[in-house]
């Protein structure tokens, strides 16, 4: 039931691998009117995790198990409904692509609000349109109506506009497993070079190939429940054992 601060651990930013979540048998539940016989429906079971400033978290897990809710927990927009969860003071951004575009503006003005709307101040995302223009690639079209661009562009737009913004905890939901190979492997690229500069990242995917390259621990997380943590491969391996032992649909 609780959502404290932990005390201190900002005192020392420098200071690598300083404790800045802390979660304990974390439950959420959502209202499930739908469900029938249930009231409430536990997307969260028993979720216990530390992350640590630096690291980079890989969470694996099939559909539905609880993974992009564990984000949204992470990044304080959920609550625990039982359990704790113990947050430094830190800044954490839900990395989404394409928030507040809108279709008859073009790529530039978009570029702006989005930035605003993730959070960067007006002035700010102003002077970082010409790296956003320039990582995006889209030349002339960056002075376009977004609605003549592909997907593949709107995605590298969007893209280039999250990656302005600095949290201390970067927090990304498949997001890169979507756009073409180019873009996944630009994308990878700019998320690296941001992972050396210190920021801590938790990424959910189904991609291996993605974790095994962005992450240095991973988290299984099943039905609601953090089954295991620790090296990548150890937690892959063990994922996969029990996919291919009993596989689910899909
Ligand atoms: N706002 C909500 N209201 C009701 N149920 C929800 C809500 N958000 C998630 N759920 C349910 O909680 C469960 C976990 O969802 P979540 O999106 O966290 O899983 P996931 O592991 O990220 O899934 P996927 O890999 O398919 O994206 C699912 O059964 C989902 O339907």
């Amino acid at each position: 039931m609780a959502s404290t601060q932990l005390q201190g651990a900002t005192e020392a930013p420098s200071a690598a691998g300083e404790l800045i979540v802390s979660m304990r048998n974390v439950g959420v539940a959502f209202s499930a009117k739908r469900r029938l016989g249930e009231s409430r429906f536990w997307a969260l079971e028993d979720v216990s995790l530390e992350l640590r400033r630096g690291e980079r978290l890989g969470i694996i897990g099939r559909n539905g198990a609880g993974k992009s809710t564990l984000l949204r927990v992470i990044a304080g927009i959920v609550g625990p409904d039982r359990g704790s969860v113990e947050r430094a003071p830190i800044s954490c951004q839900l990395l989404s692509l394409m928030v507040g575009f809108s279709p008859h503006l073009s790529g530039r003005d978009n570029a702006i609000l989005s930035g605003m709307m993730l959070g960067m101040r007006h002035r700010d995302i102003k002077q970082r349109l010409p790296a956003i223009h320039e990582f995006s690639e889209l030349g002339e079209f960056f002075e376009q109506p977004i609605s003549s661009y592909s997907t593949g562009m709107l995605l590298r737009l969007g893209f280039s506009v999250a990656m302005q913004v600095e949290p201390d905890v970067l927090l990304i939901d498949e997001v890169l497993s979507v756009g073409d190979a180019e873009f996944q492997e630009k994308s990878g690229a700019a998320l690296r070079e941001r992972m050396r500069n210190g920021c801590t990242v938790v990424f959910v995917s189904h991609e291996d190939s993605q974790v095994r390259q962005l992450c240095d621990r991973a988290l299984w997380v099943e039905h609601g429940k953090s089954l295991m943590q620790g090296p990548v491969e150890d937690v892959l391996a063990a994922y996969h054992a029990v996919l291919h032992a009993a596989p689910v649909a899909k």
